[in-house]
Order: C-alpha cells, then sequence, then structure tokens
C-alpha cells in the first residue's frame, strides 16, 4: 500500500503488479474467476484487501491509530493471482488464524464466481512458529525395521464394526504376514462395538506377540480423534501403553486440535499418523477451495509425521498431483522435517510396483481391501503385499516373482494390475 497520510483504505490499494514480496512475507498462489463484470485486476485486489485488512467498503481510519497490515495482489498471470501478506498480520504459531486469513472469508465473497487456494511460499518468520514433524521418514528406521523399502499398512474391514478380539486378531494375522503398522480407519474411535481403551490394549498386546515372531519392529496407528481434551487423554494412554503412534482424522479434528496433540505427543515420544478425511470437501473441484498441497503444508507446519496423499491415480480415490505435494513434504522448508507421505485407498499388491516407480520408496504403502480381501485371508494378503514390495526394489517383475510366492500369484489372479473404482 502507498506510504504517507492515510485517508481510506479503497479495495484498488491492494493492486500493485509491480511489487516484488520481501522474503519474509507469505505469498501465496490464487485460481480465481472473477464475478460477471468486474476486472481480474479488480477481483485480485478484493482477494489481497479481505484476506488481510480491508473490506468492501473505503474507510477513513487516522495513520497514528492503525499498523498497515495489507496484503498485495502482486500478480495475475491468466486466472492466477499471487497476492504478498505481511508476516505482522499473523499470530505466531496459530494456524487456524492464519487460515483465516488466508483461506477465510474470500472463499465465499461474491466478488469471486470461484477462488481456490493452490499453494503457498512460506517464510521463515512463519515456519519459525510452528513444530514441524518430530520424525518423519525417520520412522521406517527410528520406530520400525522397514529400512529402505516402503513402510507397509494395514487397515482392518470392514472399517467399523469388528468385535475389539476380531480387530486384533486381524492386527496380528497382517503383522506376522510382513505389514509394519496396523492402523485403525477413520471413523473407528471409541463406538460400543469396539471401545477405544481395549481395543489399544489388545492391539499392543497382539502387536507384541507379532514382534516376537517375527524378529521385526511392529506398531499400531490407533485412532486417537475426539473433542479435543479427550484426544490428549487418549494420547497419553497410548504412551502408557507402549504404542509408538496416534492416528489423528486432521480436517475433521481441525487444525488447533493437531496442534495440541502434536505438542502432547512431543512429552512422548509418539509420532503422529494424519488421516485426511474430508479434505476432498476443499480439494475435489480444481476451480474453488484449498488444494491438497495447501493441506498438507499445513499438516507439515503443524508437525504431523505422515500424511495420505493419495495414489498417483492408481487407487479408488480421486486426488491431485501425488507426486508434486509428495516432492514438497520432502522438500526444504527453513529446517523443518519432512513428512513421510501414505499412499493409500484402493490399493493392492498388483499395483505397487507401478506405486513405487511414481512415488519411489519413501512412502508408506497402506491397503485395507488389497490386504483382507484377498482369497486366501488376511495373513496371506499381507504377505502377498510384502511379496509385492520385495519383487518391486528387487526390479524383479511382479509375474516372475510370483512364480514361486504362491500369496503373490494368487492376488495377482484375482486383481491383475487394475485400478479399482
Ligand atoms: O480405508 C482406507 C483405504 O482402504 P482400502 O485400502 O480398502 O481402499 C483409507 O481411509 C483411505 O486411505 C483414505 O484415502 P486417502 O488415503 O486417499 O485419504
Ligand atoms: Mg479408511
Amino acid at each position: 500500500m502507498s506510504d504517507g497520510i492515510m485517508t481510506g483504505i479503497e479495495y484498488d490499494d491492494f493492486l500493485d503488479l509491480g511489487y516484488d514480496p520481501a522474503a519474509t512475507e507469505l505469498v501465496c498462489e490464487f485460481t480465481i474467476e472473477p464475478a460477471d463484470g468486474m476486472s481480474m485486476e479488480a477481483a485480485a485486489s478484493r482477494v489481497a484487501s479481505e484476506s488481510s485488512n480491508g473490506t468492501w467498503a473505503a474507510l477513513h481510519v487516522d495513520e497514528d491509530e492503525l499498523t498497515d497490515l495489507g496484503a498485495v495482489a502482486c500478480g495475475i498471470d491468466g486466472r492466477t493471482v499471487t497476492v504478498a501478506y505481511p508476516t505482522a498480520l499473523f499470530e505466531d504459531g496459530s494456524m487456524p488464524q492464519i487460515l483465516s486469513c488466508i483461506a477465510g472469508n474470500i472463499l465465499g465473497m461474491k466478488a469471486v464466481d470461484s477462488i481456490r487456494l493452490e499453494d503457498c511460499d512460506w517464510p521463515e518468520s512463519i515456519t519459525s512458529g510452528f513444530p514441524g514433524p518430530q520424525f518423519g521418514p525417520s520412522v521406517a528406521r527410528e520406530k520400525l525395521d522397514a529400512g529402505e523399502r516402503p513402510v507397509l499398512a494395514t487397515v482392518p474391514k470392514p472399517k467399523v464394526g469388528l468385535s475389539t478380539d476380531a480387530h486384533a486378531r486381524i492386527g496380528e494375522e497382517a503383522w506376522r504376514g510382513g505389514i509394519d503398522l496396523l492402523k485403525d480407519d477413520e471413523n473407528l474411535t471409541d463406538q460400543a462395538f469396539n471401545p477405544f481403551a481395549d481395543r489399544l490394549a489388545e492391539s499392543l498386546a497382539a502387536r507384541d506377540r507379532a514382534q516376537e515372531e517375527t524378529g521385526e519392529r511392529k506398531d499400531y496407528l490407533v485412532n486417537v480423534t475426539a473433542e479435543t481434551t479427550e484426544m490428549l487423554e487418549r494420547v497419553d494412554l497410548v504412551a502408557e501403553h507402549g504404542g509408538g503412534f496416534v492416528m489423528v482424522d486432521v480436517i475433521t479434528c481441525g487444525w488447533a486440535a493437531v496442534q495440541s496433540v502434536r505438542e502432547r505427543c512431543a512429552d512422548h515420544g509418539l509420532a503422529i499418523h494424519a488421516h485426511r478425511a474430508m479434505h476432498a470437501a476443499f480439494d475435489r473441484l480444481d476451480h474453488h477451495g484449498v488444494s491438497m498441497r495447501v493441506i498438507a503444508q499445513i499438516a507439515r507446519l503443524c508437525g504431523v509425521d505422515h500424511i495420505h496423499t493419495g495414489t498417483a491415480g492408481l487407487g479408488k480415490l480421486a486426488n491431485e498431483d501425488t507426486p508434486g505435494i509428495n516432492e514438497w513434504l520432502t522438500s526444504d522448508c527453513h529446517g523443518l522435517r519432512p513428512v513421510l507421505p501414505v499412499a493409500s485407498g484402493g490399493l493392492h499388491p498388483g499395483v505397487v510396483d507401478q506405486l513405487i516407480d511414481a512415488l519411489g520408496t519413501d512412502i508408506i504403502v497402506q491397503a485395507g481391501g488389497g490386504v483382507h480381501g484377498h482369497p486366501d485371508g488376511t495373513h496371506a494378503g499381507a504377505k502377498a503385499l510384502r511379496q509385492s514390495v520385495e519383487a518391486s526394489m528387487a526390479g524383479t517383475d511382479l509375474e516372475t516373482y510370483a512364480d514361486d510366492h504362491a500369496e503373490l500369484a494368487t492376488a495377482l489372479e484375482k486383481w491383475g494390475a487394475e485400478t479399482p473404482r
């Protein structure tokens, strides 16, 4: 915004296409469709205004009584608008406050027909207020024995309704078959058919037996999702029982709750597995909402260790740009630890080679139906998944490896290399 005596804050004040953002500023990229009759310039300026210190009307404010926190719409390229935000606009370490600016009122503002927050370039002045992950990809070696291969996880199916005994038994079969992590499903928390405390105790006892038998470290991603106070108590309980991880539905819980969980997990040395149920409400439309890339960035700042980022088109769920998101999660971000991406949703042994080709080996491969739907059951399904990873790591064609690996052969016979819907 212009210097000098301020007699008003007009929304046109928020556009300066010659402006070069400072390294301390948060720079956001939006895709915008202006409202009927509104120019791209006017819409871009309204976005910068409404998301920082402006409103629809010109204001008269005494300069002495105001810190100028106006954002600047500094780039327009087709439908892409770049906006730079001064760091002082943001409260240190508060993800809810940041999102109330950059992904707040503007998403419903009539000045645009649609608007999508696509990407953020986070300055150190903001990232330094956040912890980032405690572990990230290092869980593969620090907490598990996956070494250089992808970490393998499975979620018992049906996703809800199994008794506590059945859940733990299925977990034990999967761990014995070669899975590293048992994972609760997103809507399994503390229901009467499978109470949280019982499930935690029984599943970790099963984990211990499987570790003893296989000589490999195993663990359990127990879903602690709840109202925040309750969730923190569940985190404590996981630590008391000797678990190494918790799972949180980060979108449905909200980022404030995730920040609280991250703090509590640091007290106990627990890693956080982020399930992203409800993300598609924000990111499924390519012209409106908040991209999965930005959701993943927020999750990294808040400090999750794993987050689901999709399957590069090989699974059952629609998602955008998995390779690009994963690259961001593991790239340098002012010293924040990287996040280990999770590929999940409709995966099975027959697509693992393609998945590793697309995403590399620094991932978690998570399969529910693709393990428990194996014609010979969970144990065989887990073995088949592990065999498909071994084959891919060795650069051996899955069909060839299946010649002397019966479980993989059966899985390939059932599912081939097809992508399910
Ligand atoms: O239960 C599953 C996968 O089960 P299955 O393997 O039987 O499909 C998960 O909830 C998905 O990972 C969510 O999707 P995403 O990872 O894309 O958020
Ligand atoms: Mg699920």
